[in-house]
């Protein structure tokens, strides 16, 4: 059985107390590997060699040997792509064309484009006029913050931990990983990576284990980390904001969601259905950014609930290497349990299930894994739960609406404030609807276009702050502004 250990101060060990948990592949229910869980002890030593490799060769390392460095570890995956490829499909049973075409390729350009960017970044600098006529001069300068704590989810795992190091280290950052207790394995997979690429010892470190009154919580607290990045819960974010107020330290947040598409009569149907098929059901609906709620100008309401419902009944589901199959199991067997446990509530609340709603047959081999049908209801009201709260499953229901003025109050509705999708061919609506709607992200005709220069996060209870582009660097650099006087 494979072991997978922290990565501390460019060394695997073990922890302490010798306590493990299962990583388990959930499609079929197998545990893949035994997981080194660690405790104060082996936090207190990740966030103990981040803050001296930030005294050594990496803090005074020039920005272009730095930027190369990062170049060398972007390289590095996509070298090992196919071992990445497997680690992640292995620990979330998600299809390998989705592993191979989004989450590894992004888990490389996530160390080049902030590679690219940290080099290119100008400053701010302002001249002042004074009374003796002299004047001063203003410019900041821009440093590392220190010791970042990432922690990570398991939807999107090299991803979206890689979005958060990547940047960390392009500031002259050293990093602390805690991946998701589910995905321990890429994040391990990049720190053999790293050491190949000759990042100095202390830069990058993993600890894993769970949160409460686990290595998430440990890391979280620790008085001697200078920036917390976390992506998952909006719950799990208070909990976070709560332990980093204690010393002061700033947060970026990326949470939870109930986004929306509007799909308007005028839209490209055949465009619309392919967005909102991957809006809904890509990686099982476990993407933050995923659509729950759709809403359809009543012309192309019944078209648009046929085709989706097609669309829904032709996914694939099956074993991760099978090139066929494009629908994968939900992360865990609890998991399964929440999102079967709306399925229920859509059914008590008298939903009308146009397709799915339960679970599949699966063939023997992967009867013990974590499968949900995908599933479409109308017919809701918007106080259903199923409507309001986030399932993070490969679900949505679809409503009817008559008015550009009903859609947006519809959409925005909620909590939660992360992303939309609009389908309309009619430009003036595309720009008049999409600054209405209260989320962080809004794309008119496609969905998960991503520009990595562009800011992204959420607004309401769908995070704190932007990452991306220069946005990103904000949170990962400290700014001080230096003025001379003349
Ligand atoms: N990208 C997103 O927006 C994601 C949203 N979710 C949502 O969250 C729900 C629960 O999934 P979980 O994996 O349990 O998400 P979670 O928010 O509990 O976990 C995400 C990460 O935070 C850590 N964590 C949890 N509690 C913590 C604490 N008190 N202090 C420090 N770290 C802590 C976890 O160990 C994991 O690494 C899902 O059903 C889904 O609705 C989950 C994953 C990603
Ligand atoms: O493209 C990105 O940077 C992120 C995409 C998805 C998520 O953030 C998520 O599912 O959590």
């Amino acid at each position: 059985m494979q072991e997978i250990k922290h990565f501390i101060n460019g060394q695997f060990v073990s922890s302490e107390s010798g306590r493990t948990f299962d990583d388990v592949n959930p499609a079929n229910g197998e545990v893949i590997a035994r997981v080194h869980e660690a405790g104060r002890e082996e936090v207190d030593q990740a966030v103990a060699a981040a803050n001296a490799a930030m005294n050594g060769p990496w803090g005074t390392m020039a920005v272009a040997e730095r930027m190369k460095l990062l170049q060398k570890v972007a390289d590095g995956v996509m070298a090992r792509f196919d071992e990445f490829v497997e680690a992640e499909c292995l620990d979330t049973g998600k299809p390998k064309s989705l592993a191979s075409h989004i989450d590894i390729p992004r888990g490389a350009a996530n160390f080049q484009v902030f590679a690219d960017l940290v080099k290119n970044i100008p400053t701010e600098s302002f001249q002042m006029d004074t009374p003796d006529g002299l004047g001063a001069h203003n410019y900041a300068v821009r440093k590392p913050r220190g010791v970042i704590a990432v922690v990570a989810p398991w939807n999107l795992p090299l991803l979206l931990m890689t979005w958060k190091v990547g940047p960390a280290l392009a500031c002259g950052n050293t990093v602390v990983v805690k991946p998701s207790e589910e995905t321990p394995h890429t994040a391990t997979l990049l720190a053999e990576v790293m050491n190949e690429a000759g990042i100095p010892e202390g830069v990058y470190n993993v600890v894993h284990g769970f949160g409460p009154d686990s290595a998430g919580e440990f890391l979280t607290r620790h008085p001697d980390i200078n920036g917390i990045t976390f992506t998952g819960e909006s719950k799990t974010g208070t909990a976070i904001m709560k332990a980093a107020s204690e010393c002061l330290v700033p947060v970026s947040f990326e949470l939870g969601g109930k986004n929306a598409a509007v799909v308007f009569a005028d839209a490209d149907i055949d465009k619309a259905i392919e967005g909102t098929m991957r809006s809904v059901f890509a990686n099982c609906g476990q993407v933050c950014l995923g659509t729950e709620r759709v809403y359809v100008e009543r012309p192309l309401f019944d078209e648009f609930v046929k085709r989706l419902k097609e669309g829904a009944e032709s996914l694939r589901m099956g074993w991760w290497q099978d090139e066929n199959v494009n629908f994968g199991p939900v992360i865990s067997q609890a998991h399964r349990q929440k999102v079967l446990s709306y399925y229920e509530v859509a059914r008590k609340d008298g939903a009308n299930i146009v397709t799915g709603g339960g679970v599949p047959e699966m063939p023997a081999n992967l009867s013990e894994g974590a499968w949900v049908e995908p599933t479409i209801w109308t017919g809701l009201g918007e106080d259903s739960a199923v409507v309001q709260e986030e399932i993070f499953g490969p679900c949505c229901h679809i409503a009817p609406f008559d008015s550009e003025e009903e859609v947006i109050s519809l959409v925005n509705d909620t909590p939660y404030g992360l992303a939309a999708a609009v389908w309309t061919e009619n430009l003036s609506r595309a720009h008049r609807v999409a600054p209405k709607l209260e989320v962080g992200l809004c794309w008119v005709n496609s969905w998960f276009l991503r520009d990595l220069r562009t800011p992204f996060g959420g607004s309401k209870q769908s995070g704190i702050g932007r990452e991306g582009g220069v946005h990103g660097l904000e949170f990962y650099s400290e700014l001080s502004n230096i003025c001379i006087k003349l």
